[in-house]
């Protein structure tokens, strides 16, 4: 349960059940206040703090850390949206225990001060920022001053990472007991910079009531579950993988999904290429076997192998009928699926045929797994489920599970907060990665390591979640100027950080 991330209401829940088996909940502030003192006398230096403090619990934080600072000697002034009167319970306690300077909101100047603490709203936000509240945050974020912002960014959603009106720019956030959706999701990760979790002493034994549904894709989520070659494993042992080539003048897309589920694990990997773009393949290829595969016909026919135990379709495919026939046929022999692209592209006008095709595959399956794997980027996502795409309100965390749960797959929503979701309502969002991995032939890369897992005998799930994380790890480890060869190559590592 380390990678579960808390949406507001359950983190009220894990409070409430914390406070119900005998902990005080000023005591939960007075140590989620003393973690937030700590941050701010590290990114302060000796220089004066401004506390900002909410009408909720998150003000009485602040309250609970100016005290705090203020009796290490801190030079601190504390400026208030609701006067000490209007407080109530913890957070009137916590103010009650505060004997140094409060001012209004209104008189707030970043400039005087080293450092902002942000205690304005957390998990209690219900409405956009504004009136005195959003000039506050607005002036924050137009001076040259370090904000530390208490349990999340005020304005930032925790259960979508949305901007609700404005929101601080944070330089670091620190939160309590788990992280919240809204941490990882865009664009509330981008407003929280540096996020410290710190224990306040809410016990892990409350998640087995609350049993969270939303994770941090990571090695806490899929290790246990992941597949890694065995010491006296057999290739077969690790599966094979097999991805499908476009024409001749488009192959490359497919070489480098290849590349990257030979690299990720799987046992075998071969490429189907229509009869024209045998020789082309054939030229590019060593480790990566190649046979010809023409139509849905001599398809079935490969099919009759059940050592061929999972299929990538999409990469420089093309997205006319051959894809559909494809896809069905694979699905319709109960094969693990990766559509991606072009092979996404190709049911946009039906996608209720690959719904049902995927439905049935999992039907078959042991436990009804999802035997398909989607990995849509945005635009590939709205070809597939317009009336989602086209709905107000939807964080990217629901709409990949609405998806999720209708097409019967697992649905990798592209991006830089990546989101997995299966159709038993899992998801998990994706942290790792860096801006270089917006380059052509990353996503075929990924459709590869997430086949290379599923190979393995990864539960599908788990299985795009790892692989989102290894691409994302393997660009991290390459670092700047990479492009979507490279991927592969950097696996090595990424493996050697997992296994040890
Ligand atoms: N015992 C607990 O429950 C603990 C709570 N903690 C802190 O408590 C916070 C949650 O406290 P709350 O549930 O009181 O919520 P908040 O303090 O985030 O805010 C809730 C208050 O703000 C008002 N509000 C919401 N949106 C507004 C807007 N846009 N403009 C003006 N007013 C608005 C609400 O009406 C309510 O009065 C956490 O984020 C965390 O910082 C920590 O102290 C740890 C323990
Ligand atoms: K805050």
């Amino acid at each position: 349960m380390d990678a579960a991330l808390l949406t507001p209401e359950e983190m009220g829940a894990a409070d409430r059940a914390t406070i119900a088996a005998g902990t005080p909940g000023i005591l939960l502030m007075e140590r989620a206040a003393a973690a937030v003192a700590a941050a701010a006398m590290r990114l302060s230096g000796d220089g004066p703090i401004a506390l900002l403090a909410g009408p909720g619990n998150n003000g009485g934080d602040a309250y609970a850390a100016a005290a705090l600072l203020k009796s290490a000697g801190r030079a601190v002034r504390l400026f208030h949206l609701v006067a000490k009167e209007g407080l109530a319970g913890d957070a009137a306690i916590a103010a009650g225990a505060y004997d140094g300077p409060a001012e209004t909101l209104s008189s707030f100047r970043p400039g005087d001060f080293a450092l902002v603490v942000d205690g304005l709203f957390g998990a209690g936000l219900a409405r956009p920022l504004e009136g005195e509240a959003a000039a506050a945050v607005d002036r924050a974020n137009a001076a040259p001053v370090k904000v530390l912002a208490i349990d999340l960014p005020s304005g930032i959603s925790g259960a979508t990472g949305a901007v609700l009106g404005t929101a601080v720019k944070a330089d670091a956030t620190v939160t309590f007991f788990r992280r919240k959706p809204g941490h990882l999701l865009e664009p509330g990760r981008s407003y929280c910079g540096e996020i410290t979790v710190a224990d306040i002493g809410i016990s892990d034994d409350v998640l087995d009531t609350i049993a969270p549904t939303t994770f941090e894709a990571g090695p806490a989520l899929f290790q246990g579950r992941l597949k890694v070659p065995a010491d006296a494993g057999h290739k077969y042992d690790r599966g094979h993988a097999v991805v499908f080539s476009g024409p001749a003048h488009q192959t490359g897309a497919a070489r480098l999904a290849a590349t990257a589920a030979l690299r990720g694990g799987a046992g075998l990997v071969t490429v189907f290429a229509p009869a024209s773009a045998v020789l082309v393949v054939a030229a590019q290829l060593t480790a990566v076997m190649l046979r010809r595969c023409d139509d849905a016909a001599e398809l079935r026919e490969r099919l009759a192998d059940d050592r061929l135990n999972v299929f990538v379709l999409g990469p420089g495919f093309g997205a006319g009928d051959k894809a559909r026939d494809f896809a069905q046929a694979v699905l319709g022999a109960g094969r693990r699926l990766v559509l991606d692209a072009d092979g996404i592209t190709a049911f946009k006008d039906e996608p209720q045929a690959l719904f049902a095709a995927a439905g049935e595959a999992a039907r078959g399956r042991p436990g009804g797994e999802p035997a398909l794997v989607l990995t849509p980027h945005a635009g590939e996502f709205k070809r597939l489920f317009p009336d989602l795409a086209a709905e107000d309100g939807l964080s990217k965390l629901d709409l990949a599970r609405r998806a999720a749960a209708r097409a019967g797959a697992v649905v990798v929503l592209k991006g830089r907060d990546t989101v997995i979701a299966a159709p038993d309502g899992r998801a998990a969002i994706n942290a790792s990665g860096t801006a270089w991995l917006a380059t052509a032939g990353t996503g075929d890369v990924l459709a590869g390591i997430v086949a290379a897992q599923l190979a393995q005998g990864t539960p599908s799930f788990e299985a795009a979640a790892a692989g989102v994380w290894m691409h994302g790890k393997a660009a991290e480890a390459f670092g700047p100027g990479l492009i979507a060869e490279d991927l592969p190559q950097m696996l090595p590592k990424v493996f050697a950080g997992l296994c040890g």
